[in-house]
């Protein structure tokens, strides 16, 4: 791992903002709560590159996220593992009524994976085993079910929940509690007499220290994403010094920082896990042209850089005030990064 840079020179601020676009696209199902995503995309000397920290997210937070953008725009992206050209995906499937799950699983193509969010704030339980019924039964018993509950459970619900699901052959449970200590308790209460893995999302990548995970033995397996852990070569690092599986995701991007993603996961030593990097899929348009948009196509996507269509920019382009506020948080991060 010596050989990997994973601190990228930082471009002048200048330079960035002359680069960059703002967009604004539709969801086609609520996630996260949002309705409309927006990213700001740079031009950068190696290709087309991606910055989306959420909006709530804050100066230091977003920083990690620029230097990521920074990274896959400006740096080499450190080599994939030889022969892997093309990442096996999962669909995600937001929290939709039991109902609304055919539909919404019929977007991705060819997928034996399903990731199921369940916790939603405002259901129940009950909500959560209908939906992932519903999604065990159109994959079927040969495929994969895992389910995503972003911390929004305490231990003894957690426990409650996961034995109510564990029916529907669980391949694992992202971030059933928030904190590193109740992973810790969730996974000696279920790990074993269930048999049910426990991945850490949340944990890792919103964490000060992103190993403290690995180290307290509070997770089977991580979640990595390539922006909020600051780009590919630095969440290579951090998978090695976790020493555990890995699994790549999206965090909810267009297809250019789906790529960031998809580079990440080609570079992983050991890649044992579908990808949550199949989120175009919710989205209702893209930037790249018709027929290059990173959706699964047989269940995978391509490890490659797609192309930006200058036409799709403009007619995504976010209001003016929109991309002033954008332009305002480039600026404060990158003067929070040169610091
Ligand atoms: O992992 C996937 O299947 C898709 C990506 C995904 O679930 C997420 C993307 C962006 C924000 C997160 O709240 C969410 C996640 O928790 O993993
Ligand atoms: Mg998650």
């Amino acid at each position: 791992m010596d050989d990997i840079v994973d601190d990228p020179i930082l471009p002048e601020l200048d330079d960035l903002l002359e680069r960059m676009h703002v967009v604004a696209i539709p969801l086609n199902t609520r996630f996260r709560g949002q309705t409309v995503r927006e990213l700001a995309l740079f031009e950068g000397p190696r290709g087309w590159t991606e910055f989306s920290p959420f909006p709530e997210y804050g100066d230091a937070e977003a920083g990690t996220w620029l230097r990521a953008a920074v990274d896959f725009g400006w740096n080499e992206v450190p080599a994939g593992v030889a022969g892997r050209t093309s990442i096996r995906v999962n669909a995600t499937l937001p929290a939709v009524a039991a109902e609304q799950v055919e539909g919404v699983l019929a977007r991705y193509d060819g997928c034996r994976t399903v990731k199921v969010k369940v916790a939603e704030r405002g259901q129940t339980l009950d909500d959560d085993v209908a939906r992932v019924r519903r999604a065990r039964e159109i994959v079927g018993a040969e495929g994969r079910v895992r389910i995503d509950a972003n911390g929004g459970w305490n231990v003894d619900e957690a426990e409650h929940a996961i034995r109510s699901l564990a029916e529907f052959d669980l391949e694992y449970v992202e971030q059933p509690c928030a904190s590193v200590e109740e992973l810790v308790e969730i996974r000696e209460r279920v790990g074993e007499s269930l048999g049910i893995a426990i991945a850490a999302d949340e944990s890792v990548r919103k964490a000060e220290d992103p190993i403290a995970v690995a180290r307290a033995g509070a997770a089977d397996l991580i979640v990595i994403k390539a922006q909020p852990l600051g780009g590919v070569a630095r969440a290579l690092r951090i998978v090695a010094e976790a020493g555990l599986p890995a699994v790549v995701s999206s965090a909810l991007e267009s297809s250019v920082g789906i790529a960031m993603g998809a580079h990440l996961a080609a570079a992983l030593p050991e890649l044992d896990y579908d990808c949550g990097l199949a989120t175009v899929d919710l989205f209702t348009g893209d930037v790249v042209p018709p027929g290059e948009s990173l959706v699964p196509r047989g269940g995978t996507i391509p490890v490659e850089r797609p192309r930006v269509d200058p036409a799709l920019l403009v007619e995504h382009r976010a209001t003016d005030a929109r991309r002033q506020w954008w332009a305002d948080r480039v600026t404060r991060t990158h003067a929070h990064l040169a610091r």
